[in-house]
Order: C-alpha cells, then sequence, then structure tokens
C-alpha cells in the first residue's frame, strides 16, 4: 500500500498552521501503589485516574476514575480536580481548579504526585482553522487535533483516532477523507464492533462463491469496495484477536484473500477509530501490538467536550443555526450558561440532540431539556402526545399525509435522541434499549439528518 508522502507536501500545509507556546511538565508518583510511574504532559488534556481511558492510569483503589485533568496552558499546567470522591489536595488546600506556575505535589487518594514544569516553553501547534471538514472547534485541544490531520491527510499513512463515543471521530475521518488526493474515490466504513464475528472475515474481504453455506455468489468485502479510496474501520479494538493477524497481512502487502479465493491487490488508505484505549488492549493481550503499530502510524487522541468547554457554545450556535436555518439564531444567555456547565457524558453528539430538542420543541424552561423524563421529549411519546395541545397548529394546516410524515419523523427523532442521550450516545446500549437493530438505527438517523449516513450500514 502506498506510504507517507515527501515533506515538500505536508510542509506546503504548515502556513495553516499556527502555535501556541505552553509549558508542559513531567509527573512522577512519589508515593502510593505506583511510585516510581512518571509521565510527560505534552498534550493539550491529561488525565489521572483509574479508568482505562486515563493518560496516566493508577492502580490506587482511593482514586477516582477519572481523578484529576491537566491542561496545558501559556502560563503554566491547570489543574482541576474531575468531580473525586476524596478530592485533590495541593498542600494544604483542597482544590478545584488552580494553575501550577512552579512545581508542586498533589494528593490524590494514597497516591502523591509530583508536578516538575519544563523551565522553558512547548510549542503547541494548533490549526489556524477553526473548522476541518465538517468538524469544528475553538478551543486549542481541537485545534492541535485539527492541526495533526490536516498534516496527515493528504498522505497515505494509516491514522487512528481515538476518544470516548460521541467526541467526533467519524466526523474527522471523514474530513481527512475529503482533503485527501482520494477525496474523489469512494469511502466506505465498516464498524467492526456491529458485525458478527462469523461474518467479519467475508465482510472485509469479500468471499467466493460456494466458499460457506449461503454464500450462492461472490461478494466483494469492503476493502474491494474502496479500491481507490479510503477504508474506515470503526470499532477497530472490537476486531476479533484471529481475524488481526489477516487484517495485518493486507495493511503490510496492500493484498487482500477474499474467503474461499486467490489474494489479490488493492489500493486503499485505512483510517480506524475506537473508543477504547487500544494501547491498554495491546497491554492486556487483546490487541496485536504489530497490529496497533501499523493503525496508529498518526495516533490522536479526540478530547470529551468537558476537556474543552470553550467548544460547547459555539459549536452549540452552529447546530441551532443549521437546524433553524437561520444564520442569526441566538441562544438565550442562561440557557447558553447551563450548557457551558453541563458535563456532556454523551458528548458533542449529545450537545447536537439536546439543541435538536431545543429548536423542535422550543423549552419555556430549558432546564427541562436535560431531563430527558420530565422534559418534553418523554411527552411526545408518552400519553399526552394524542392531546391536540401538543401538536402545531402548523400540522392541521397541512395535508393529512404529510402532517403525519412530519409527526412520524418528530416523533423518530425524539425517540431516538432520548435513547441515544439515556444511553450516552453509545449505539449497542440503544440497540438493548429500544429493541431497534443496528443497522436500523442507523438508516434512521441518517434519514433524520442525525449525523450517520449510508456508510454506517454494513451490515
Ligand atoms: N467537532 C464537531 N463539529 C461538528 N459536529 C460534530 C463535531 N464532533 C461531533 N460532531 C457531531 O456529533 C455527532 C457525533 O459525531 P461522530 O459520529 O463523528 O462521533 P464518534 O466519536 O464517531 O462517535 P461513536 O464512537 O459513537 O461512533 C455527529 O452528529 C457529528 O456530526
Amino acid at each position: 500500500m502506498p506510504s507517507m508522502k515527501s515533506d515538500g507536501e505536508t510542509n506546503a500545509l504548515s502556513s495553516a498552521h499556527a502555535s501556541v507556546r505552553v509549558r508542559a511538565a513531567w509527573l512522577e508518583v512519589v508515593s502510593g501503589p505506583d511510585t516510581g510511574r512518571r509521565a510527560r504532559v505534552d498534550r493539550p488534556v491529561f488525565v489521572v485516574g483509574k479508568g482505562e481511558g486515563c493518560d496516566l492510569r493508577l492502580t490506587d483503589g482511593t482514586v477516582s476514575r477519572e481523578h484529576l485533568r491537566l491542561a496545558l496552558s501559556p502560563i503554566g499546567i491547570v489543574v482541576t480536580d474531575g468531580g473525586s470522591k476524596n478530592g485533590t489536595l495541593c498542600g494544604a488546600l483542597r482544590i478545584e481548579r488552580i494553575t501550577l506556575v512552579a512545581d508542586a505535589t498533589l494528593i490524590l487518594g494514597a497516591t502523591t504526585l509530583a508536578v516538575r514544569l519544563d523551565t522553558g516553553e512547548t510549542e503547541l501547534e494548533v490549526s489556524a482553522r477553526e473548522q476541518f471538514g465538517g468538524a469544528f472547534g475553538v478551543s486549542p485541544a481541537m485545534r492541535n487535533v485539527f492541526a495533526l490531520l490536516e498534516r496527515a491527510a493528504p498522505s497515505d499513512a494509516p491514522v487512528l483516532i481515538e476518544g470516548e463515543s460521541g467526541v467526533g471521530k467519524e466526523v474527522l475521518v471523514r474530513a481527512v477523507h475529503s482533503e485527501s488526493r482520494r477525496r474523489e474515490g469512494p469511502f466506505v466504513a465498516i464498524d467492526c464492533g456491529a458485525i458478527p464475528a462469523s461474518l467479519i472475515e467475508s465482510e472485509l474481504f469479500g468471499h467466493e462463491r460456494g466458499a460457506f453455506t449461503g454464500a450462492d455468489r461472490a461478494r466483494d468485502g469492503v476493502f474491494q469496495q474502496a479500491h481507490g479510496g479510503t477504508l474506515f474501520l470503526d470499532e477497530i479494538g472490537e476486531l476479533p484477536v484471529d481475524l488481526q493477524p489477516k487484517l495485518l497481512r493486507a495493511l503490510e502487502t496492500g493484498e487482500v484473500r477474499p474467503v474461499g479465493g486467490r489474494p489479490h491487490s488493492v489500493d486503499v488508505r485505512v483510517l480506524a477509530a475506537t473508543n477504547r484505549r487500544l494501547g491498554e488492549a495491546v497491554h492486556r493481550g487483546e490487541f496485536r501490538i504489530d497490529l496497533f503499530y501499523r493503525l496508529a502510524v498518526l495516533r490522536v487522541v479526540v478530547p470529551p467536550l468537558r476537556d474543552r468547554r470553550e467548544d460547547i457554545v459555539p459549536l452549540a450556535l452552529s447546530f441551532l443555526r443549521r437546524t433553524t436555518r437561520d444564520p442569526k439564531s441566538e441562544l438565550p444567555p442562561d440557557f447558553a450558561a447551563l450548557l457551558s456547565s453541563y458535563a456532556w457524558p454523551g458528548n458533542v453528539r449529545e450537545l447536537r440532540n439536546v439543541i435538536d430538542r431545543y429548536a423542535l420543541f422550543g423549552a419555556a424552561n430549558p432546564k427541562q431539556l436535560f431531563d430527558t423524563q420530565a422534559g418534553p421529549i418523554a411527552r411526545i411519546g408518552g400519553a399526552s402526545s394524542t392531546s391536540t395541545a401538543a401538536l402545531d397548529a402548523e400540522l392541521f394546516d397541512s395535508p393529512f399525509h404529510e402532517a403525519k410524515q412530519e409527526l412520524l419523523e418528530r416523533f423518530e427523532r425524539a425517540y431516538l435522541t432520548h435513547a441515544l442521550a439515556a444511553t450516552g450516545g453509545i449505539v449497542t446500549k440503544a440497540v438493548e434499549r429500544t429493541g431497534i437493530a443496528r443497522p436500523t438505527i442507523y438508516r434512521m438517523m441518517n434519514r433524520l439528518g442525525m449525523g450517520k449516513t449510508s456508510d454506517d450500514d454494513t451490515t
């Protein structure tokens, strides 16, 4: 498969990049079960805790899942307690948010962390743009992600994007494709977590006629379908271990072997995403290290929305203006303040859903938009939905079939929004909760303009 292009081409892009000067630091565990562990804080957001997604993962049982977050800033390191159970101490002070401008010691649970700030400044590369394809962001953290991806886009290098569900991994992957020389070629997506293990090999590589019971005709896999374009392997962390060597071989040789057939070459750029930390899966022996390195020529971690609060209101405004088709739509200041202070467990997807609800139903009390049980969403599917008071007068003035269709779409959108909000935006959980098949959910989301496209329909 083709490799990275020359530096000359990537340099051409660098004029679109700026940099912010920040102070990076070293962390060292100086007491507690993980004594001796060190980590470099040189990315925009760095999380310490015992959860799987943490940048410094501690084994101390008294530490919370995401105990504290460190953010780079020009004057020092901004330390924020992540709402931990037993708090974070800096000296004799219990802190919620402070900026360290000199070396300090932090105590979390039974662990003591020494923070040693660099004496000089580090340059954090950020994009000069606030938009990369369909992804929008004003925070240095997001503009750093844009800068990395803008640099990688013109090459054929594989990129691995990690981040929680709903942070925008797919939007970013599509942007990489549309800014690459393959933009005229196909973009094919496959969700490795949504396909039964028995089918995934043939979904990836295709099969010959008669290769297995039920294979009554030959079929191309996604590699063949993406020939000349980009293949997006979503939820790559879910790829069964026994298939990983086959994928590695395909990436290394540029050849795929359909089930029951002979190998042939394909010209495909592979982009992958996962909402697990793949490095941890490698550590546990669940993901092959050689495949990890092959996929993660560039590895980008997209921070959750709660770690880039500057993005919340600008994103909300852009969703509102798109939905209302009114570039002058504004958010009431108290509603904007509520949005800014919310934790967004479902990330940008959840924010988009809240704004969709706000635009769709309006709200005398905007707080209700966050409370899906008590809010207007619950009402439309409940007993009061039969009351004419719950319906717009406009619907009664439209032809019956149009009005019915409009109401059905509103219901579907509200129902899905509610299901996804209740499951933190995790489609797999929404499938269990609603009883709607996963491909149908994706199709509905696509049809209703909720962010997915037909490429998601891989089953
Ligand atoms: N930075 C952004 N700018 C604009 N829209 C965004 C951004 N990030 C996410 N979105 C929107 O939020 C929704 C979720 O994004 P996306 O599907 O890319 O997330 P994801 O990380 O791939 O989620 P999952 O892991 O659940 O598949 C989509 O509607 C997308 O358009």
